[in-house]
């Protein structure tokens, strides 16, 4: 990845009759770098992918790319080009002239379209699978051949809209990796959609979530997990406990905070929220608390409460513990390797919390 801007997207906006589909959308994506949109169904993601892709005009705005302003561009002038959801290859051909498809009709001489067809199959591991009829291929095969046939274009961008979304779980995590590898050995840029946020942490350098056609956090993916700069946001990346808090103390970049469950806690400011006046909200993630039986040593805060669920998932244990004055039972999470005391609904617990796993959040106004 280079510091050089590849995208450019100012004030964008997409406006369908009175709906805000993408509101003011401004954001820069680094030459070879694996960016993802994220966000719930209808946030805006695809729509503001396919502005890229020049398949949608902004209403308001400007997009330029590899220094170019995209303005009337058609999306074939464009040096991007897009993978879909539903890998669309044609089933009628062979494996190769898929892959060669884009290459047809442009003057190419017949060794050159082999010779490139050979090494896009070699890049996403379907070598000497040429004459392969499209449908005697496995859903992830076909994904790679809708890959080949996209890179053989030789783009400076690759779009991909939920590019994994057919395959099943297993599938999709053996391509999550393989794609993040190819996006390295190739240096391309590519743009991908997603709603899953998993898929979007492994996969990517740096992640933009949207709500509502709003763009509201870019950061990589480990500081949009510990500094999430909102609720939307920490709720949407994993889970997350969310207690009111009153600030009563602000200096030299930390506050000091009482909640519900502790009092007095010094905790540092999030540079991803500004959070002003008294009253803020503060997240803890449930695998960074301690559930004991006795009252635990060497933590910040430690309370009190009453276990009200307990869920097995395997490589962790959740529980639900009922604090007094808190509305939502906290979540706490083990994990089974550490897993040496069981603990049963109605028992009386624990908890251990270091004010470094106290994170600050921004209330917005909704
Ligand atoms: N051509 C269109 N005409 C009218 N409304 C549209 C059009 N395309 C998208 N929308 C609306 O704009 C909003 C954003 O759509 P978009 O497809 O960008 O969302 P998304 O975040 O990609 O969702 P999903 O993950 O479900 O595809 C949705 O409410 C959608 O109904």
């Amino acid at each position: 990845m280079t510091e050089t801007n590849i995208i450019e997207m100012t004030g964008v906006q997409k406006r369908f009759g009175k709906f805000m589909a993408v509101n003011d959308l401004t954001l820069n994506l680094r030459e070879g770098e694996f960016f993802s949109l994220l966000g719930p169904s209808g946030c805006g993601k695809t729509t503001a992918l396919r502005m890229i892709a020049g398949f949608q005009e902004p209403t308001k705005g400007q997009i330029s790319i590899d220094g170019q302003d995209m303005q009337g561009i058609a999306s074939n002038q464009r040096p991007t080009n897009m993978v879909f959801q539903s890998y669309a290859i044609f089933p009628h051909l062979n494996v190769g002239n898929n892959v060669a498809y884009g290459l047809r009709n442009r003057g190419i001489s017949k060794s050159e379209i082999d010779q490139r067809v050979a090494d896009a199959l070699e890049m996403v591991e379907l070598d000497g699978l040429q004459s392969r009829g499209a449908t005697e291929l496995s859903g992830g095969q076909r994904q790679r051949v809708a890959l080949a046939r996209a890179l053989i274009m030789r783009p400076k961008v690759l779009l991909l809209d939920e590019p994994l979304s057919a395959l099943d779980k297993k599938l999709r995590e053996q391509m999550q990796f393989e794609m993040r590898r190819l996006q390295r050995s190739l240096g391309i840029t590519f743009v991908m959609v997603t709603h899953d946020q998993y898929e979007a942490m492994t996969m990517s350098d740096r992640i933009g979530v949207m709500f509502e056609g709003k763009l509201v956090q870019v950061d990589e993916p480990a500081t949009l997990y510990a500094k999430p700069s909102n609720q939307d946001v920490a709720s949407f990346i994993g889970e997350m406990n969310f207690l009111p808090a009153q600030v009563t103390d602000e200096k030299d970049g930390s506050l000091v905070i009482s909640t519900p469950c502790f009092d007095g806690m010094k905790i540092e400011k999030n540079p991803n929220a500004t959070t002003s006046g008294a009253n803020i909200l503060v997240g803890i993630r449930p695998e960074q608390l301690e559930i004991a039986v006795e009252k635990p040593d060497g933590y910040d805060a430690t309370f009190q409460g009453i276990v009200s669920d307990v869920a097995f998932y395997g490589e962790n244990v959740h529980y639900h513990v009922r604090v007094d004055g808190v509305e939502k039972p906290i979540a706490a999470s083990v994990p089974n390797y550490f897993h040496t005391v069981d603990f049963r609904q109605g028992d009386t617990v624990w908890i251990g919390v270091h004010s470094a796993s106290v994170i600050a959040l921004r209330q917005d106004e909704k």
